[in-house]
């Protein structure tokens, strides 16, 4: 059993008006005694407290809050400290609690002590995460869809619904020597079946849910010169990408992350497509293109006037076509190219860039904003859902109840595995890693 007392700093690092500080495990309350030179405060009522170091010198005056367990955020005793936001004071702190015996917490330690003491689900406990690192609306809705439950209890619907599909086998199992109860194997076969498609309609969700959380991916491809650096930094808002006269220029793939009325993009600048007049220059078009292939969608720009053959051929249903230096061009601009309505604009005046954001987002809406919300927001969840949708695959009470038994048995612990009602030890480690320290 873990008993170490554990803190942590629970706000950002570095100057502040006012830094929280927590600490869980069996000797919080000691520890805020010590330091306060008090009697715990009643619970979840905060006090105003002058901390003393072990040494009885001053360290610093600031609030404290008491969460006797088990009704705190891990489940533990818990105690949280609302001081002076800044370095001295972090270490005066830190110092401080090493000498009462309380240990650094690690990465996520805070979150799974909760998960381990049944306050969060796993899918809980990964939403928080997602909230605290939410960067966009759309990111911070999904994340509090996941908070209240949405994934949670969708999972342990499926799983019940499981569960009663293998009580009518293992009935049948029961009556295996009398006449078998034909009903009873169709409606588990039912049941199975109505399940199935439900996990696969999930699963066809365009990968909608991990794509919010990760960034919707877009790369910027076209001829060299044309102004895809240009553009990049127009769109960042700041020089993100080297531009120069020369072409061929950029060479590797330059990401950003751009804030999309809402949506959360990750828009890659890519090296200029042409016949390569080097080796690195070669590598440099091998990896545009294979952005352009894994990118939800492109953005084929072209340079004035010219429509070179390397960038129409990018050209597809998920692909915004640009006519970059608008400012250059004598005459008006193409209305389209290969059949794809064209976004005139200059990277240099700024001209016509706010038409092509606002055209980009309802691209994003049209392929994001459909169905019903998406519910699987991480690979870890898909491949859980994907393991059961397997596993009914396999399920055939012709080859005997206690085959189909098992195939639904495995099927329900795959599901198991999204909120951690399953034994999950190994995936513990590397969900709560990722959490940054004091969560
Ligand atoms: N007049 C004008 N010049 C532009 C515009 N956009 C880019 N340029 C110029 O075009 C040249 C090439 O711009 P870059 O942004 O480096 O082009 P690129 O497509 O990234 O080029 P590579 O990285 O070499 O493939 C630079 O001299 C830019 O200043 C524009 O809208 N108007
Ligand atoms: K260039
Ligand atoms: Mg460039």
């Amino acid at each position: 059993m873990t008993t170490a007392t554990i803190f942590a700093l629970a706000s950002a690092a570095g100057r502040a008006g006012v830094a929280v500080y927590r600490l869980s495990g069996p000797g919080a309350g000691e520890a805020l005694r010590r330091l306060s030179g008090h009697d715990l405060p009643p619970p979840r009522k905060a006090v105003r407290v002058r901390l003393k170091e072990p040494d009885g010198s001053d360290l610093d005056d600031g609030l404290a809050l008491w969460f006797p367990a088990p009704h705190s955020f891990t489940g533990e005793d818990v105690v949280e400290l609302h001081l002076h936001g800044g370095r001295a004071v972090a270490q005066a702190l830190a110092g401080a609690l090493r000498v009462l015996g309380l240990r650094p917490a690690e990465p996520g330690e805070f979150s799974r002590r909760a998960f381990l003491n049944g306050k969060l689900d796993l899918t809980r406990a990964e939403a928080i995460a997602d909230l605290v690192d939410a960067e966009t609306e759309a990111q911070r809705r999904q994340a509090l869809r996941q908070m209240d439950g949405q994934l949670a209890w969708l999972t342990e619907q499926w799983r019940s619904r499981l569960i009663t599909a293998l009580a009518h086998l293992e009935a049948v199992i029961d009556f295996s020597d009398e006449d078998i109860p034909d009903h009873l194997l169709e409606q588990a076969r039912d049941e199975v079946t109505a399940l199935a498609r439900d996990l696969e309609r999930h699963l066809a969700d365009g990968h909608r849910g991990e794509r919010l959380r990760d960034g919707i991916h877009m790369a910027i491809l076209g001829a060299p010169n044309a102004g895809k650096s240009s553009l990049l930094n127009r769109l960042a808002g700041r020089d993100a990408a080297i531009v120069s006269a020369q072409a061929g220029t950029t060479r590797d793939v330059i990401e950003i992350h751009l804030d999309l009325k809402g949506w959360p993009v990750v828009l890659a600048d890519t090296a200029g497509l042409r016949e390569a007049a080097c080796e690195i220059e070669a590598e440099g078009v091998r990896r545009a293109l294979a952005r352009a292939e894994a990118a939800d969608l492109k953005l084929a720009v072209f340079g004035g006037g010219e429509v070179d053959a390397a960038t129409r051929h990018v050209i597809d249903g998920a692909t915004v076509v640009v006519v970059n230096k608008l400012d250059l061009l004598a005459g008006p601009p193409p209305a389209e190219i290969d059949g794809r309505p064209v976004v005139a604009l200059s990277a240099r005046t700024g001209e016509g860039v706010e038409r092509l954001l606002d055209l980009l987002a309802g691209e994003v809406e049209a392929r994001f904003a459909v169905g019903t919300a998406p519910v699987l927001t991480r690979a870890r969840h898909r491949a859980a859902v994907e393991d059961c949708r397997a596993a009914l695959g396999r399920f055939d009470p012709g080859l005997g109840p206690e085959l189909a038994a098992e195939d639904l048995r495995l099927a329900a612990s795959a599901l198991g595995r999204i909120t951690g009602r399953v034994n999950v030890d190994e995936v513990l480690d590397v969900i709560f890693h990722e959490f940054c320290i004091g969560k």
